[in-house]
């Protein structure tokens, strides 16, 4: 369809303002592919196009002249022109950004209002924590889920090493939130079989549960070094990244950069790839400053307290040192049921995290 297209049917209106084509009423290169970005490597993009179809193949790109200050991240969809052979030694010319439907981003700190945009168009924030080795850390996971919510992500949070420490007093603190969460561990304490990599041996009902979550989406992420987040992407992917392995789907060597990388997600039954299912490992992101967060869109993941700050004095910060706050009345009154006292005790622990409050970092 579209490469029925060439540049000639392309009318680029002269605009009085600038060179810039007036995109809105026709897109410039209409011939152009669409490419799912994967990897994001020193000013080159590789991406994938033709996904799950007979001709998906990986092309490198760079970013055309006009986007020169345009960030592309991973999971962006972008137009790609020029040689889209994805020979190898070929550079396509990305074009275009396509309309982001999430965008997930930080501030270098809490306090720099600097946006990094992270990842664009998942649909998931998979917050991974271990049990014991390292501790977890509940500061960590009201930061990702203030994150989380405010891209539009689903969050999911996946406790691994449950073999080491039973989760329950960290599982009893997110009681309230309503989101999912899956356990893992490993079984038989990480004895390698031949063929096997040195890696932890990991239940396997653990990465089923955890790839069903996944299934037909896109996912990213999070976790700090050592909670097991190369072995279970290892697990969903089919890759084994401590060998270089990854280049089934990047095309490449080992992924050395620190930057995203968009993994396919295998099927645990088949081993064949998951149709539209991709995780987004992000080895760079540790943590997510949250200056970019407005504490009215963290309310807004708490539909049962949202209409309760009616009462609120103007200007109400909503958090624990605001005495006249709406959201007291509105659970003292039963309005948010049974759970709303420990609804609002987690809505102001997130705020808190948002203002680097002490009482959110332990
Ligand atoms: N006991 C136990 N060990 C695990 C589990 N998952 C992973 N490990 C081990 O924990 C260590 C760290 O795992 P990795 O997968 O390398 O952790 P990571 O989060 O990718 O860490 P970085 O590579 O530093 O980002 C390895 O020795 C794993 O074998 C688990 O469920 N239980
Ligand atoms: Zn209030």
């Amino acid at each position: 369809m579209a490469r029925d297209w060439d540049e000639s049917d392309v009318r680029i209106r002269p605009n009085k303002k600038g060179s810039k084509p007036r995109t809105k009423d026709r897109p410039a290169h209409a011939d152009a592919l669409i490419g799912r970005i994967i990897t994001v490597d020193r000013g080159r993009y590789t991406a994938i196009v033709d996904e799950a179809g007979p001709d998906e193949r990986l092309l490198v790109a760079a970013r055309a002249r006009e986007l020169r200050r345009s960030p592309v991240v991973v999971g962006d969809f972008v137009a790609l022109v020029g040689d889209t052979s994805g020979e190898p030694d070929t550079l396509a010319r990305l074009v275009r950004i396509e309309d982001r439907r999430t965008l997930l981003r930080r501030s270098a700190d809490d306090t720099d209002p600097v946006e990094r945009v992270l990842v664009a168009n998942a649909d998931q924030l998979v917050i991974v924590v271990a049990a014991a080795n390292p501790e977890p850390r509940t500061g960590f996971i009201d930061r990702a889920l203030v994150a989380a919510y405010d891209a539009g992500l689903d969050p999911l949070l996946l406790i691994t090493k449950t073999d080491v420490k039973d989760p329950a007093e960290l599982l009893a603190h997110y009681e309230q939130l309503d989101f999912t969460i899956v356990l893992s561990r490993t079984v038989g304490q990480g004895s390698a079989q031949p063929g096997e990599h040195r890696t932890a041996h990991l239940e396997s009902d653990a990465v089923e549960r955890l790839s069903e979550h996944l299934a037909g989406k896109v996912s990213v992420l999070v976790g700090h070094s050592g909670v097991g987040k190369s072995t279970m992407v290892n697990a969903l992917t089919g890759s084994n990244r401590a060998t270089g392995g990854v280049n089934a789907v990047t095309g490449r060597g080992r992924h050395t950069s620190s930057s995203a990388l968009a993994l396919k997600l295998v099927d645990v039954q088949t081993g064949e790839p998951s149709p539209g299912s991709w995780i987004i490992d992000t080895p760079g992101i540790r943590s997510f400053g949250l200056a970019l967060v407005d504490p009215n869109r963290i309310l807004r993941a708490f539909p049962d307290l949202e209409p309760g700050i009616e009462d609120c004095p103007r200007g109400c910060k909503h958090d624990d040192d605001a005495p006249e706050c709406g959201l007291d009345g509105w659970v003292s009154a039963g309005h948010a049921g049974d759970s709303g006292p420990a609804r609002l005790a987690s809505f102001r622990r997130l705020l808190a995290a948002v203002s680097g409050s002490p009482t959110a970092t332990n």
